[in-house]
């Protein structure tokens, strides 16, 4: 191999490239080895797997493949955790890891290990690549398959540490709305997995004072078609309708559908909900925790736009706290009601009594007879 030569311009961060393509390898469902102070791990999403990958796992972990799960998932199938934990999978048996990993009467028959650092490291891959949160790991020796991408646990963390400095605006616009006709689109690149982030600036908003805000999480179902599960259209449509009626204001649309699931993983919750689940049992089942979302970086956008002090346009304590930790004055909180229908009735429920939602009933009931 020739010597690694540094060119100015052309020498990218090593962390970012080689995170960024592990999460591609996951998602396209391919292998990845994670490295930390000379051990390595070979690792999988477990609905990547299949019976040829299933016997190349075998033949490298020689006995010590393992699977690994989330606490919540670890809770559901009779283990409760507090943490990740591992189980032993030497014959890296399909039926098995199903059972474990994906079914939803599954149960636990094996003690199970807590996870190590590295172990947890893949958990978090996995989050980044919006796949399910289950892996199939193995032990390798250094320098076994030299073909297969490679990323270091300082790699992983660095990257998760970095998605805030990350984000910069790549492209602006006017776009007039229905309702809203002065507004600006700004997009911006980076924060959470380095997806776009899309800032709509409504109006002209007073910047030296508290700017009103929502910080809005993508919902395809409910923001576009129309959903009756949820209440997020509504409270889309109401909050830019209702900055472009007063003194402007600001929505950040942010790439975390699912709250920070995507939509495949929701869809497989919404599955579960059909059977009986309630929003968060059924994210529970599959290994989520109550959410997965991270506001830091929204924190960021509103900065770059000159934004320091916000009136803030939610029912999520966790938004209010997220931003207020991030360094930006919440000067004052108001509700965003959407309207209550058969079928989300019981989401807002379990957002209040799970993760302490402002929802008022009461209020809502009134607005629906408007
Ligand atoms: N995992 C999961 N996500 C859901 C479900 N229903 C809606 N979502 C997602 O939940 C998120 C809702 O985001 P927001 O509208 O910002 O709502 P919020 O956290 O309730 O906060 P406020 O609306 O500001 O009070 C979106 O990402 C939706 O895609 C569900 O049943 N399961
Ligand atoms: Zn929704």
């Amino acid at each position: 191999m020739s010597p690694t030569v540094e060119i100015p311009g052309l020498s990218f961060g090593a962390t970012q490239t080689a995170v960024e393509r592990a999460i591609a390898e996951l998602r396209s469902g391919r292998p990845v080895v994670l490295e930390d102070q000379g051990q390595e791990l070979l690792a999988i999403g477990v609905e990547a797997l299949d019976a040829n990958i299933a016997q190349g796992f075998a033949a490298v972990g020689q006995g010590l493949t393992r699977l690994v799960l989330p606490a919540p998932r670890l809770t559901r199938i009779g283990a409760p955790r507090s943490s990740a934990g591992t189980i032993a999978l030497p014959d890296v048996d399909l039926a098995r890891i199903e059972t474990l990993a994906l079914r939803i009467d599954g149960r636990i028959d094996a003690p199970v290990a807590l996870a190590t650092t590295l172990d947890v490291a893949v958990l978090h891959l996995l989050g980044f690549a919006l796949v399910l949160p289950a892996a199939i790991v193995a032990p390798v020796s250094a320098s076994a398959l030299p073909h297969l991408m490679r990323v270091t646990k300082t790699e992983i963390d660095d990257f998760r540490a970095s998605q805030v400095r990350s984000l910069r605006v790549v492209g602006r616009a006017p776009v007039p709305l229905e309702g809203a006709l002065d507004t600006e689109f700004v997009v911006f690149r980076g924060g959470e997995g380095l997806r776009d982030q899309v800032a709509i600036v409504v109006g002209k908003p007073d910047l030296s004072g508290p700017v009103p805000v929502r910080l809005h999480s993508a919902c395809l179902t409910g923001d576009l078609f129309g959903s009756l599960k949820c209440d997020c259209g509504d409270q889309l449509r109401d909050t830019v309708q209702r900055m472009a009626r007063s003194s402007g204001g600001i929505l950040l649309y942010l790439d975390q559908e699912g709250r920070g699931n995507g939509i495949a993983n929701k869809m497989k919750a919404y599955h579960l909900q059909s059977q009986g689940f309630d929003t968060y049992e059924a994210d529970a089942a599959l290994g989520f925790d109550l959410d997965q979302r991270r506001f830091d970086f929204a924190a960021e956008m509103l900065r770059q736009l000159g934004v320091t002090a916000v009136e803030i346009l939610t029912n999520n304590p966790q938004k209010i706290a997220a931003l207020k930790a991030a360094g930006i004055e919440v000067a004052g909180d108001r509700r965003v009601l959407g309207r209550p229908t058969a079928e989300n009735v019981r989401y807002l429920a379990s957002k209040r009594d799970r993760a302490g939602h402002y929802i008022d009933f009461d209020a809502l009931a009134a607005r629906a007879s408007d």
